[in-house]
């Protein structure tokens, strides 16, 4: 259980150029170069990742990408594959983020799909899952997050799933300002970890990382990691600034 390290990973989202994405990796890795018990992640946009890799080489801080296509190469307009995000110096991926999900078709079989190749070619997956607000209400919340990772996980074996991450992200708290209090977060966190114990065994749920997310800010990182099930954050809006998420990592 001791060797869950905590994470706290920052998604950059739609924002900033090459320039700008450059200026806030140098300021991070100043921030957080004193870190050893926490991992720390960020992941720009893909125009900018090549950049970012330079500053972050040979730091505590690792490069992720925030999507990818699953095919190795081929005629499809647009996408970025598995080896160029290793050759660009990404060592994480996030998949099924649910503003993928919302708003670019992205699956539960397109989520499947992308795990399984993240994990043949080394790169480890950030698996996001989370339910809408509706769904919370209408207390779908456990039912949803079932159908999410038994349909994201099919076909895989617990033995493939040891470099999992999971991000919690319920729907209603992203850039809303609204976080899961830390008693809703735990709550999920442990009905999370009992579902891959129950699919993928007692070893794999142990050593599990999984990470919350939604509207994560300074002020409310230590009461979310202080619950047990919370191994981590995946942040938004607040690692835009290199201040900011420092302070986060530094919880
Ligand atoms: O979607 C998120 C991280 O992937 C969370 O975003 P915010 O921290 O801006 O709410």
């Amino acid at each position: 259980m001791d060797n869950r390290k905590p994470f706290i990973a920052g998604n950059w989202k739609m924002f900033k150029t090459g320039s700008e994405a450059i200026k806030t990796a140098e300021e991070l890795v100043k921030l957080v170069a004193d870190v050893t018990d926490t991992e720390v992640m960020i992941a720009p946009p893909f125009t900018a990742l090549s950049a970012v890799s330079d500053v972050v080489k040979e730091t505590n801080v690792s490069l992720g990408a925030q999507n990818f296509f699953w095919e190795n190469e081929g005629a499809y307009t647009g996408e970025i594959s598995s080896a160029m995000l290793l050759s660009a110096g990404c060592k994480y991926v996030i998949i099924g983020h649910s503003e993928r999900r919302q708003f670019f078709g992205e699956t539960d079989e397109t989520v499947n799909k992308k795990i399984k190749t993240a994990i043949s070619s080394k790169l480890l997956p950030i698996f996001c899952i989370g339910e809408s607000e509706k769904e919370r209400i209408s207390k779908d919340t456990f039912s949803i997050l079932d159908k999410q990772v038994s349909k994201g996980l099919k076909g895989l074996f617990s033995d493939e799933l040891q470099h999992l991450v999971i991000a919690y992200e319920p729907v209603w708290a992203i850039g809303t300002g609204k976080t899961a209090t830390r008693e809703q977060a735990q709550e999920v966190h442990l009905f999370l970890r009992s579902l891959i114990e129950k699919k993928f065994g007692n070893l794999l749920a142990k050593s599990l990382r999984i990470l919350y997310g939604g509207s994560v800010k300074p002020d409310n990182i230590a009461e979310l990691m202080a619950m047990p099930d919370v191994d981590g954050a995946l942040v938004g809006g607040a690692s835009l600034n290199a201040e900011t998420f420092g302070k986060i990592v530094h919880f």
